[in-house]
């Protein structure tokens, strides 16, 4: 995000801005520099209102802006970096706050998708007497392929929003299971945003200026950085490795296969409710990896482990990385080639009744324990039709001989509506807005 003459012209002219001027937004800012912010509902000063505003002034078109009936950040081409927020709306908060916010965080999400500041007067351009409307730590980065997704968690459903009529059925916090460990401060919220970015500096920005924008209204329940994709979504990624050094997202669902996308990923409308027909259900784990125990494990233990081959990734039935695993296959020993524990197997759609998830999580390592090992892991993210999908395979994967290297610690699941019709906010179809 620059603030070059040249980008300010682009601005001007930019098609998100459905006829928004960087002009216009300019004069808005100067208004609000002039009375300063305003006091919201919950009490604080909440800066965003006036973005909110403007976009229905201006009908700022997200879909247009970021293309398709679905949000991106799903089957987007997975960048290399993650900032994933939960957030809890504000005691006293409203309805109307909701919608306010949800109207705020569309037009700003929609503008730093496209590598820009979150209002026109941005980081520089405004009052010298008031605080900046964008923090400026983008300023003069690319949009990086920037993807922001919204999620609204199961307690937004409660009688505060009026909302409990709309609740999807599946839409319940996720139950325990054999040897989680969750941390309630890493678990659940009534929203998420996952920002996404093949530049850390730019997922971290979208992620800090959305949570200002909630000022007032919605504050930071927990938040997680991620390095270093473990999926791909397109045939033209590599396959990226994880933690263990096993490569990770072969078997993936991949961008362009639309009927697995429709058979396992998207709400159809006939699933409802019908704000969610063209959403999905996101499930974050915050999956701990117990590094130093897996470093002392023979290769050939880690293979059985994984079921695949740690040098290429295809599975120990033979063949390439992308061959099908063959789980009849018998090995030199007289045993079956890929053990009937393997994590491959266990999570492979033909022992669970066909289902596939879209996985889309990041490694993370944040810094080490009272112990002095690395506090490292794996931010599963996956996107499922339906919560259930993804409960049939965490269960499945009780038996899982990975099992003894991880440790769940961290738990969310979200509804993903579609993206924004044009001119309306995310979650317009549930709020009505
Ligand atoms: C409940 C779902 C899953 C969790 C949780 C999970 C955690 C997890 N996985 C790995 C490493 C690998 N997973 C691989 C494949 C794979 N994993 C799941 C589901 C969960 N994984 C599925 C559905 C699949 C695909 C199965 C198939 O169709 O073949 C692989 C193999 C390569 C690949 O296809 O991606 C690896 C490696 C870790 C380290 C982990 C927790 C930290
Ligand atoms: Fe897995």
């Amino acid at each position: 995000m620059s603030m070059s003459d040249a980008e300010n012209t682009a601005d001007e002219k930019a098609p998100d801005a459905g006829g928004l001027s960087r002009r216009g937004l300019m004069g808005l800012a100067l208004g609000a520099g002039a009375t300063g912010l305003v006091v919201g509902a919950g009490g604080g000063l909440v800066g965003g209102q006036a973005f909110a505003r403007e976009q229905q002034k201006a009908g700022m078109d997200a879909a247009a802006a970021t293309g398709g009936i679905h949000q991106p950040g799903i089957t987007t081409e997975v960048q290399e970096h993650l900032h994933f927020a939960s957030y809890d709306m504000m005691a006293r908060t409203t309805r109307d706050d909701l919608a306010e916010l949800l109207s705020d965080w569309t037009y700003a999400a929609t503008r730093m998708m496209q590598g820009l500041e979150v209002s026109a007067s941005g980081a520089v351009n405004g009052s010298p007497e008031a605080p900046p409307d964008d923090t400026g730590e983008a300023l003069g980065l690319p949009a990086s392929n920037l993807t922001i997704t919204f999620g609204f968690g199961p307690s937004l459903f409660d009688q505060r929003f009026g909302l409990e009529g709309q609740k999807p059925a599946g839409l319940e916090r996720l139950p325990a299971f054999l040897g989680d460990d969750l941390d309630p401060l890493r678990s659940d919220g009534d929203l998420c945003i996952q920002a996404c970015a093949d530049d850390p500096q730019v997922a971290v920005h979208a992620i800090r200026n959305l949570s200002r924008i909630a000022f007032g209204r919605a504050t930071i329940r927990w938040s997680q950085l991620g390095f270093g994709r473990t999926s791909k979504t397109t045939a033209d990624q590599s396959t990226p490795r994880n933690l263990f050094g096993y490569k990770d997202g072969t078997a993936n669902i991949l961008a362009d296969d639309t009927a697995a996308l429709d058979e396992n990923v998207w709400v159809s409308a006939s699933e409802g409710p019908a704000w969610l027909a063209g959403g999905s259900y996101l499930v974050a784990r915050r999956i701990a990896m117990l590094i130093e125990t897996w470093d002392r494990t023979r290769l050939a233990e880690q293979d059985r482990v994984v079921g695949r081959d740690k040098a290429n990734g295809a599975p120990l039935s033979g063949g390439d990385e992308f061959a099908a695993p063959d789980f009849s296959a018998v090995g030199a020993t007289g045993k079956p080639a890929i053990d009937a524990r393997s994590h491959v197997r266990l999570a492979h759609p033909d022992m669970n009744g066909g289902i596939r998830i879209l996985r889309r999580g990041y490694n993370f390592v944040d810094g080490t324990t009272d112990l002095g090992r690395l506090n490292a892991g794996l931010f599963f993210l996956s996107f499922q039709k339906s919560p259930d999908r993804f409960i049939t395979l965490q269960k499945a994967l009780a038996t899982d001989a990975m099992g003894e290297y991880l440790r769940h610690v961290g738990s969310g699941l979200w509804a993903v509506p579609p993206a924004a019709p044009s001119g309306t906010s995310i979650g317009a179809g549930l709020l009505g807005a």
